[in-house]
């Protein structure tokens, strides 16, 4: 469904240094850096699929989202989505593609929800009768009843998203560009997001390729990662094989009276410690926990501990320091 082979981007950005002095050189000699935004990224998405892709700040994602959803032409590669190329044949493109940039708007500011609702029925030429039953079926499972009627610009952010996302939909796209869509919600809209997208991938087939920060978006979504570092893509595969990985770790919390001693104890690694409370990954396969619980309440005085599984978060986190980014 989608294919993308050696896409790459670069961007000039000008060189400004602070003072008059220099603001006023600027205006004759201009120095510029360049910017490797995409490096030579290759993938394939099958149909029905949900990818995370993810990153650090400034890895790549949104200009790889840009690329696919045609509004950035690349410098280089190639891109075929559903056989178009998107920044090329945009105009019967978008007909297919749902996107949501959480940062950007598209709806129109200063008219009710609703209204917006009706002008992207136009632009796309939605038949009335699918956007009748989509409306229906988006104000009921985002829960839009209330806010449909109010102009964009007396939004919270998290009901302005969730309309966002049912915008996205209106003209039944089969594949959706989500970037950050749960970003600024509160933690009940976050679960009903992650629900929805669910849902229509399972029920309607529709594609999802999401980039996130959340890794709790990632563990409940995601089958498969895209890891983007440096505008390069690290890592594909899927979340099982990455847990399987680092399903030797297991991570220890443990509070106890403050101290500033740093627990210090073979097989583990400190990953956050303050004066009362420390989390510790352990690897199993060096370290037993009953011996590692031991050696902890031999170097703090514990007052309460907890061990988990390790979390996605950790995995991730892991990731990015093994690949440096
Ligand atoms: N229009 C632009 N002009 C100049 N540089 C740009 C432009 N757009 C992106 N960049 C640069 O390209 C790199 C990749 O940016 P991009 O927005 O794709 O990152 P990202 O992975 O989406 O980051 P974040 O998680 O912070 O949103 C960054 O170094 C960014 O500064």
């Amino acid at each position: 469904m989608i294919s993308v082979e050696g896409l790459h981007k670069s961007f000039k950005v000008a060189k400004r240094s602070t003072g008059l002095m220099q603001a006023a050189k600027a205006l004759f000699v201009r120095e510029f850096t360049e910017v490797h935004a995409l490096n030579h990224v290759s993938f394939t998405i099958q149909p029905g699929e949900i990818v995370g892709y993810i990153g650090p700040n400034g890895a790549g994602k949104s200009t790889t989202i840009k690329m696919l959803s045609g509004i950035l032409v690349p410098d280089g590669g190639t891109c075929s989505v559903m056989g178009y190329t998107p920044w090329k044949e945009r105009v019967p493109y978008v007909k297919h593609i749902g996107v949501v940039f959480g940062q950007r708007t598209q709806l129109w500011w200063d008219v009710p929800v609703m209204d917006s609702f009706e002008l992207l029925r136009d632009i796309y030429k939605v038949p009335q009768k699918e956007y009748k039953d989509n409306v229906e079926l988006l104000v009921n499972t985002l829960e839009l009843h209330s806010i449909v009627r109010t102009p964009v610009r007396q939004l919270s952010l998290g009901q302005r998203m969730r309309c966002e996302i049912a915008a996205s939909l209106l003209h039944s796209p089969q594949i959706l560009f989500l970037d950050e869509p749960t970003i600024g919600l509160d933690a009940i809209s976050k679960i009903a997001v992650r629900q929805f997208i669910k849902t229509i991938n399972k029920e309607k087939g529709v594609t999802v390729i999401l980039t996130t920060h959340d890794m709790n978006d990632i563990e409940a979504l995601a089958d498969r990662i895209l890891l983007i570092g440096k505008g390069s893509l690290l890592f594909d595969g899927k979340l099982n094989s990455l847990r399987s990985r680092f399903g030797t770790r297991k991570t220890i919390t443990a509070d106890y009276r403050e101290t500033s001693i740093r627990p210090d104890i073979p097989g583990t690694e400190i990953v956050s410690w303050t004066p009362e409370r420390a989390t510790l990954s352990v690897n199993t396969e060096q370290a037993n926990i009953s011996e590692v619980i031991g050696q902890l309440s031999a170097q703090v005085e514990l007052l309460d501990l907890a061990v988990e599984a390790y979390p996605v978060e950790e995995i991730i986190v892991q990731l990015y320091r093994e690949y440096q980014i």
